[in-house]
């Protein structure tokens, strides 16, 4: 927010040398407070110009320009005080895009109602928006795990992907980006089987997506979170899912199936998720 409005950033100038051997003054740093997670990109060549991960780093974007020299340094022995002196050279100016890639630990992504707001809402104390439609969820939200032991992680529940979602269809795939770093994707797989949606489909649609947007996020470890399964088809579609799985799929993700209703399943989960 604080960008919105306020797009330029201009350090006070330092002083122009002048006689009496002074050298022009320098100016103090000007300092933009970003958000851990921030890119900084050149917009105009689109080169990442750094990557501010940690708090308290700091990266330099534009240098101030060579303060004029005093008169002194012009002095010779025939003209030990001459009056000339430089004026500072004008600093650099640059145009940058500033990104923030949330630095979850965990990252949620599945078709829309799958139960990715809902999970987010029992094992953190976020409270995300949850309803029965579709795209509920419209911006990234963020909570944090908690254990008794003093252990925890942030969590990112993201928008919805669906089909088509790599060409822009929905509004999912825009916040991808979040996920490209944390360390392990949960992909929330409706189990029900409710408005007749199949969920192998679903989740091979899903994935079709991730790869498009990016084949690299695929090699990330992912776990396949089964969900909803207190409903009355899950259990038998959860095990025609997994053959499914074993047959067509050569990569080896582990299915853990909850329900955000009953908590079954929730413990494993956070359990498995502190291993990552
Ligand atoms: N029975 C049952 N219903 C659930 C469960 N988890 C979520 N739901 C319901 O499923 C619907 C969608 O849940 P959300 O958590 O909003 O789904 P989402 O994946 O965040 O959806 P988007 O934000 O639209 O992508 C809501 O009506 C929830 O109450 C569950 O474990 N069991
Ligand atoms: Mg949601």
């Amino acid at each position: 927010m604080d960008f919105r409005y306020h797009r330029k950033f201009k350090a006070p100038a330092g002083g122009n040398g002048a006689n009496k051997s002074m050298t022009g003054r320098s100016a103090e740093n000007l300092v933009v407070p970003v958000p851990e997670g921030t890119t900084v990109i050149n917009e105009v060549t689109g080169e990442v110009v750094g990557d501010l991960t940690e708090p308290d780093q700091e990266l330099v974007v534009a240098k101030g320009g060579r303060g004029g020299r005093g008169n002194i340094h012009f002095a010779s022995a025939k003209n030990p005080a001459p009056e000339i002196a430089e004026n500072g050279e004008p600093g650099e100016e640059v145009s940058l895009k500033l990104e923030l890639k949330v630095l979850a630990d965990v990252g949620l992504v599945g078709f829309p109602s799958a139960g990715k707001s809902t999970l987010l809402s029992v094992i953190t104390s976020a409270k995300p928006k949850i309803a029965g439609y579709h795209f509920t969820t419209l911006v990234p939200n963020l909570g944090m795990v908690r254990l008794n032991d003093g252990r925890d992680f942030a969590v990112a529940d993201l928008p919805g992907l669906v089909e088509g979602a790599s060409e822009g269809v929905g509004l999912g795939i825009q916040f991808l980006r979040h996920v490209e770093r944390t360390r392990v994707i949960l992909h929330l797989v409706d189990m029900s089987g409710e408005e007749g949606r199949d969920p192998f489909e679903d989740y091979l649609a899903i994935n079709k997506e991730l790869e498009a947007y990016d084949e690299a996020i695929l090699e990330r470890p992912q776990i396949i979170v089964a969900t909803k399964m207190d409903l009355p088809n899950s259990a038998d579609n959860l095990a025609e899912f997994k053959q499914q799985l074993a047959d067509n799929e050569q990569r080896n993700f582990e299915v853990l199936p909850i329900s955000s209703v009953t908590h079954d399943g929730l413990q494993e989960l956070v359990q498995k998720l502190l291993t990552y």
